[in-house]
């Protein structure tokens, strides 16, 4: 279980620039979750996955991760339980190595230490993973990840992600700078892995339509606070027109998030 209690956050503090983004903020997510988040523009979205990442360290506050408190624990070693996919399909694999070095270093970290090599049931290992990516990758396994498409390393940044069986997972529109149908592609092995591994999932989207089809439970964020939290048969039965009127009711103000908006 993920718990953020009573966190506070502020950037540039006693300067003229100081923000506070968060005030006494509080979320649980369970084990198991499927969390989708939306909001409106500097919402507190990306900072929230800060926070659990160990980016940026609160002020005050408490953030426990499967009963373990992490506050103070610095990012390098939260990284090695929290798995995170970036817009950036570049930024989740190491271009001048090879596939099966890219994904050795995942299987490293799923075996919490132990000390395991590249051997030939190994490979075969990493040709059967691949191969459900249905990308051809299977035979490319000596090939520089330099080489794949944006929407390949992206398919592959998930699966090894996967490897590494992280109690934690954040996707931060992990398919928002691939093709539409690259990003479908992505989206469905998403749905399959945090499903078939049972893996707790928050996964920000500007997609309202894909936050509402995908997940268990929708948070709709804005201003540093969580502002609708959606489950159950109430998320089954929701539209984008009902989201943003809802949105409205509770802030009094119009749902502003121009990627949001644009991509209904
Ligand atoms: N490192 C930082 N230093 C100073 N201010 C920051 C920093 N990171 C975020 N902020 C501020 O925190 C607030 C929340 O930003 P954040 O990026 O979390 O919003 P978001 O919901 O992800 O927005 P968007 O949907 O526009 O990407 C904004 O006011 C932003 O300017």
């Amino acid at each position: 279980m993920i718990a953020i209690e009573n966190t506070t956050l502020t950037f540039n503090p006693g300067t003229p620039n100081e923000n506070r983004v968060f005030e006494n903020f509080n979320l649980t997510v369970n084990k198991g979750d499927f969390v989708t988040i939306i909001g409106s523009n500097g919402a507190g979205k990306s900072t929230l996955f800060n926070l659990l990442a160990g980016t940026v360290t609160p002020d005050s506050g408490r953030i426990a991760l499967n009963g373990r408190d992490v506050t103070k624990a610095p990012e390098y070693t939260r990284a090695k339980t929290i798995g995170r996919i970036f817009q950036d399909p570049l930024a989740g694999t190491a271009s001048n190595m090879t596939l099966e070095d890219n994904m050795m270093v995942c299987l490293k970290k799923g075996f919490k230490g132990l000390r395991i090599g590249l051997n030939r049931a190994r490979r075969q290992f990493f040709r059967e993973q691949l191969r459900f990516l249905d990308m051809g990758l299977e035979d490319r396994l000596k090939d520089n990840v330099g080489l794949l498409s944006g929407g390949q390393r992206q398919a592959l940044t998930l699966l090894m992600m996967v490897l590494s069986r992280p109690d934690l997972v954040l996707l931060d529109e992990h398919t928002a700078a691939l093709d539409p149908r690259n990003a479908e592609i992505v989206l469905s092995l998403t749905t399959h892995f945090v499903k078939e591994y049972d893996l707790t999932t928050m996964m920000v989207t500007h997609n309202m339509q894909q936050a509402i089809n995908l997940g268990n439970r929708l948070l709709m964020m804005d201003a540093g606070e969580v502002v609708l939290d959606i489950g159950g048969e109430e998320k089954k039965n929701l539209t984008v027109e009902k989201l943003v009127a809802m949105f409205s009711d509770i802030r009094n103000k119009k749902f502003t998030s121009d990627e949001a908006l644009l991509s209904r």
